[in-house]
């Protein structure tokens, strides 16, 4: 890693990328800063690279963070991956805007390998044994999450793909990711019933993290490419680890390009609102007032205030 400050102090970053497999690092911007928040949530998955964008409107560079879901090496099994401290750390930050990249199977046979799918909603097929909310332990919270992703957020990426799209970049508007708990991939009998359910990919990974995502008001959006048919289709073959990483590396460039287009508009003044997530802000305190001041216990109100000064004071 680049021999480069471990603190930065010179705005607040409010626009993170999180990178998924064959995404562990994001090239082509000037790293200033590595920072690793200890959270209440322990450690992120890698440390935080604050890269600096060159903004379009003014001469100063926007900060973007950037973390590796699965750590530098893709150390971390999707189970492993310690998403509480991933999102905390981003908020303590300054982050109100996350970018998720992950590699999916495709569901259907329209999505091909190496396609891009922007995905609207998500079926959660993980099992319980990841943590999956900031509220527990004597304070409780419950936050809408009809929609996953953020849609204001999903307009502007879907933009910015099509504007790619002619140059090996194809494009899906719309899609039902359903997160599975793996490590393992599915059985064929599972693979074909999400089929029948709707899911249009399939991942380890879009939960808890949009969950967590959604609690700290920070506007959320995944960008899937998919890197295989899983294992439903007659003559594609199952899905194994050298297809994913195989259609990772082939299509890694158009995968930065999209991630580096979405970077470009969001750095524009005139989306400032939408990066602040100014439309989410407060939603969490309301949802987390359910447990009277009297039943709140001393070890939840202390990590809750952290994550959110003054909220549950
Ligand atoms: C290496 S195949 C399974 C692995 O790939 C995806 O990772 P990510 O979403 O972080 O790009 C999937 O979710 C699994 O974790
Ligand atoms: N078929 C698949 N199942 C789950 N996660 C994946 N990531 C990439 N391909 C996948």
């Amino acid at each position: 890693m680049a021999d480069v400050p471990s603190h930065y102090n010179a705005d607040p970053i409010h626009i993170a990328v999180i990178g998924g497999t064959g995404l562990q690092h994001l090239p082509g911007f000037s790293h200033v800063a590595t920072v690793e928040p200890d959270t209440p949530w322990g450690k992120p998955s890698s440390p935080i690279s604050v890269l600096h964008h060159p903004s379009p409107s003014s001469h100063k560079p926007v900060p973007i963070a950037f973390v590796s879901r699965h750590g530098l090496h893709h150390e971390l099994a999707p189970h492993e991956v310690p998403a509480r401290a991933n999102i905390a750390a981003l908020r303590y930050l300054g982050v109100r805007t996350i970018i998720a990249f992950s590699a999916v199977g495709s569901l259907q046979e329209h999505i091909k390998p190496r396609d891009f799918v922007v995905p609207d909603q998500i079926i959660d097929r993980t099992k319980g044994i990841r943590p999956f909310t900031f509220f527990e332990g004597g304070m409780v919270g419950h936050v809408g999450f009809a929609d996953p992703f953020d849609p204001p957020l999903a307009k502007i990426v879907r933009q910015c793909g099509h504007s790619l799209e002619g140059e090996g970049v194809a494009l899906h508007d719309k899609g039902t990711v359903v997160c599975m708990e793996g490590p393992q991939f599915s059985t064929r009998a599972e693979s074909n019933l999400y089929r029948q359910w709707g899911g249009s990919v399939i991942n380890m990974s879009a939960l808890p993290e949009a969950k967590l995502a959604k609690e700290a008001e920070i506007s959320y959006q995944m960008i899937c490419m998919s890197t295989d048919y899983d294992c439903w289709h007659e003559s594609a073959g199952d899905v194994t680890v050298e297809m994913v990483m195989g259609n990772m590396k082939a299509n890694s460039e158009n995968a930065r390009r999209f991630v580096g287009a979405v970077l470009n508009e969001l750095s524009k003044e005139e989306h400032g609102d939408q990066v602040l997530a100014k439309h989410l802000a407060g939603q969490t305190k309301f949802a987390g007032s359910i447990t009277g001041a009297h039943g709140r216990s001393q070890v939840a109100k202390e990590k809750l205030g952290w994550l959110f000064p003054g909220y549950f004071d």
